[in-house]
């Protein structure tokens, strides 16, 4: 054997929904060291109902063809304890679709017998150090819910993902101004991952110049916060189904921010409130974030207009209503 020049430094990976849509497009990127760098090596766990399996091992076959020089292993299990075992850094991207006539409280039903037993799979068998990221809707619940059985786990490790609705305002404001994304800082989305999500400007700078100088507030009331907050459904209507390579992206960025740091500019996740900008403590909602040695950290001491308050508050209203729903359905153990 020649002498190996891989990097030394090897993390494990769970995915879970290995087979659907955002997994097929997620898988191939942290394999190619997109979301945790060129010097960790990673071990893929994927996890999936019996049905999906062999479609995941598919996938694996093809993870395989690649040759990606970090990728360590590949391992498809339809158990959880083995899935989350050893995992350093867990994707729940599977969930249950709302299908037609199913109410809110039996999506929340649904999803909370799969994210309660994976809070309590990862607090039994994962590493000390992991790092949660929850991408199944409603994702901010579900986070909520994987973590109320996951008592072992310092809450501040479960995290939802309002990354690509993040990533949605600046690319809407980018093409508004005729400016690339890389221009614009300040924004932040508020509050839950739903049409309810308030993506706010108030802060924002493009080429350091302030945003509110630049656009008038019917277009940013108007058009930039029903386009972004609902930009889902208008993918959904598109493109026939829902957004999938997007997600996946977002994901990695979000991964890539927690673990590795944040560059100089802010960037939205959900995490749990610890009481900032009054939003309660404890509901898992999206913030202004910066992250340095793999924590996440809320952004301090941003004024907020009444506006942007009446906009926080109504979407932390819906955070509230579907805690109080899990609870009263006996989910948040
Ligand atoms: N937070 C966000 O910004 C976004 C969230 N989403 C959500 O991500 C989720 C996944 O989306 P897609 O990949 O398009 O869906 P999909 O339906 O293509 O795939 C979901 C996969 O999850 C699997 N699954 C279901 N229950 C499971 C369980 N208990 N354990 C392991 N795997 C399980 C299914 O077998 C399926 O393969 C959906 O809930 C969707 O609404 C989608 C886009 C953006
Ligand atoms: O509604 C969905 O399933 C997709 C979704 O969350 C989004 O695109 O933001």
């Amino acid at each position: 054997m020649p002498e190996s020049a891989a990097p030394p430094h090897a993390m494990t990976v769970t995915v879970t929904g290995a087979a659907g849509q955002i997994g097929y497009a997620l898988l191939f990127r942290i394999a190619s060291g997109a979301m945790l760098g060129p010097d960790t090596r990673i071990r893929l766990k994927l996890l999936e109902i019996p049905a999906a399996v062999r479609a995941a091992e598919g996938t694996a076959l093809e993870l395989a063809d690649c040759a990606f020089p970090l990728l360590d292993s590949v391992d498809v299990t339809d158990s959880a304890a083995a899935a989350f075992d050893g995992a350093h850094v867990a994707l729940l991207v599977g969930a249950r679709p709302r299908t037609a006539g199913m109410e809110r409280a039996d999506l929340l039903a649904a999803n909370g017998g799969i994210f309660g037993p994976q809070g309590r799979a990862i607090n039994d068998h994962a590493a000390d150090s992991v790092r949660i990221l929850v991408v199944g809707n409603p994702a901010n619940t579900n986070a909520l819910i994987a973590a109320a059985h996951a008592p072992d786990v310092p809450s501040d490790r479960f995290t939802a993902m309002t990354r690509l609705d993040h990533n949605r305002a600046l690319a809407q404001l980018a093409i508004k101004l005729g400016c690339r994304t890389e221009e614009i800082e300040g924004v932040t989305v508020w509050g839950n991952h739903s049409a309810s999500q308030y993506p706010d400007l108030t802060h924002a700078t493009a080429g350091g110049q302030p945003v509110p100088s630049l656009v008038d507030e019917e277009w940013i009331e108007g058009d930039f916060i029903p386009r972004v907050a609902k930009r889902g459904a208008e993918v959904i209507e598109v493109r026939g189904s829902s957004s999938a390579a997007s997600a996946a992206s977002a994901a990695i960025d979000h991964v890539r921010d927690w673990v590795l740091g944040t560059p100089d500019r802010w960037t939205s996740a959900g995490v749990v409130s610890d009481g900032s900008y009054g939003v309660p403590e404890g509901l898992v909602s999206s913030f202004p974030v910066r992250s340095s040695g793999g924590a996440w950290e809320i952004v301090q001491g941003l004024e907020v207009p009444p506006f942007s308050r009446e906009r926080i508050d109504t979407s932390v209203a819906e955070l509230e209503a579907e805690r109080d729903a899990v609870r009263e359905l006996g989910l948040l153990g």
